[in-house]
C-alpha cells in the first residue's frame, strides 16, 4: 500500500469541472511533483487532497485512511499539510509566535530548536513579525509552520515562486535535506530545475486529467518529452 494513495478524483468550481479522474500515488518517504501549464489544474489537485476544496467523487486515502469529504482541519490531524502559494503566515505575530501556533494542537511537536537547526535564518529572525520578514523568510517560516507538526506528508504549492535566485537555492537546499531524512512530500513548482532536483517521480496533469508519469530521471535522460505537455 502507498502512503497517499488517489483515485477517480473529480473536483468543480461551482459548474466548472476542473479534475477529471484524477489517480495518483505517493509512496512512503519519496518526494513526487505535478507538472502542467497555468491553468492545468495542479493547485486544484493539492487543495482537493487537503480539503480546502471538496472533491465531488473520488478517493484519497492517506496510510488506509479515507480523507475525501472530511474538513481541511481533520486532514491536517491525520497527517497532512499543504504549504499555500500565498504562505499565510501571521504577519502581526513572530516567527517564534507563528511557529508555535502552529504546533499548538500537534500531536507530534517538533522541538523548535529542531526547526531552528533546519532553517538557522529563521533562529536569528525569530523575534522578528512576519510582515518584516522577506519572502524567502516567509517561505522558510511557512515550510517550518508545516514541518513543526510532524506531519506524514507535505504539499508545497510552488514553494520556489518569486524568489531571488540565491534564496531559492537555500530552500531548494532545506527541501533536499527534508527529502533526504525521509519526508514524504508532493511538489508543486515551476522551476524545472528545482522540480528535477528533489522529485523521484513526475505526473503531468494536463487539462485537469493526469497525462504522463515519468521518474525524474527519464526526464533527466529525454529532456524533450516534456516539451510536448509543457512547451519548455
Ligand atoms: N477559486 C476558483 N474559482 C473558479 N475557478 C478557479 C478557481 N481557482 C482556479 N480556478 C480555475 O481552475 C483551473 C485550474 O486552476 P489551478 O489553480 O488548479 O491551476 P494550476 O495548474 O495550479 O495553475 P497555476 O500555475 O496557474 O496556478 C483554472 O482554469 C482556473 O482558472
Amino acid at each position: 500500500m502507498s502512503l497517499l494513495e488517489v483515485k477517480g478524483l473529480n473536483s468543480y468550481y461551482g459548474d466548472s469541472h476542473i479534475l477529471f479522474d484524477v489517480s495518483l500515488r505517493v509512496e512512503k518517504n519519496e518526494v513526487v511533483a505535478l507538472l502542467g501549464r497555468n491553468g492545468a489544474g495542479k493547485s486544484t489537485t493539492l487543495k482537493s487532497l487537503m480539503g480546502v476544496v471538496t472533491p465531488r467523487s473520488g478517493s484519497v486515502r492517506l496510510g488506509g485512511e479515507e480523507l475525501a469529504g472530511k474538513t481541511a482541519h481533520s486532514i491536517a490531524r491525520l497527517g497532512m499539510q499543504l504549504v499555500h502559494e500565498e504562505r499565510r503566515i501571521f504577519g502581526s505575530l513572530n516567527v517564534e509566535e507563528n511557529l508555535i501556533l502552529a504546533g499548538l494542537t500537534a500531536e507530534n511537536r517538533w522541538p523548535l530548536d529542531r526547526i531552528y537547526e533546519m532553517f538557522p535564518r529563521l533562529k536569528e529572525r525569530r523575534a522578528s513579525r512576519g510582515t518584516d520578514l522577506s519572502g524567502g523568510e516567509q517561505q522558510m517560516l511557512a515550510i517550518a509552520r508545516a514541518l513543526i507538526r510532524d506531519p506524514k506528508i507535505i504539499l508545497l504549492d510552488e514553494p520556489f515562486e518569486g524568489l531571488a535566485p540565491v534564496i531559492v537555492q537555500d530552500l531548494v537546499k532545506a527541501c533536499r535535506e527534508l527529502a533526504d531524512a525521509g519526508r514524504t512530500m508532493v511538489l508543486v513548482e515551476q522551476n524545472l530545475a528545482a522540480t528535477l532536483t528533489l522529485a523521484e517521480r513526475v505526473y503531468v496533469i494536463n487539462n485537469g486529467h493526469i497525462a504522463q508519469e515519468w521518474t525524474a530521471a527519464e526526464i533527466k535522460a529525454r529532456p524533450e518529452l516534456l516539451q510536448r505537455y509543457l512547451g519548455v
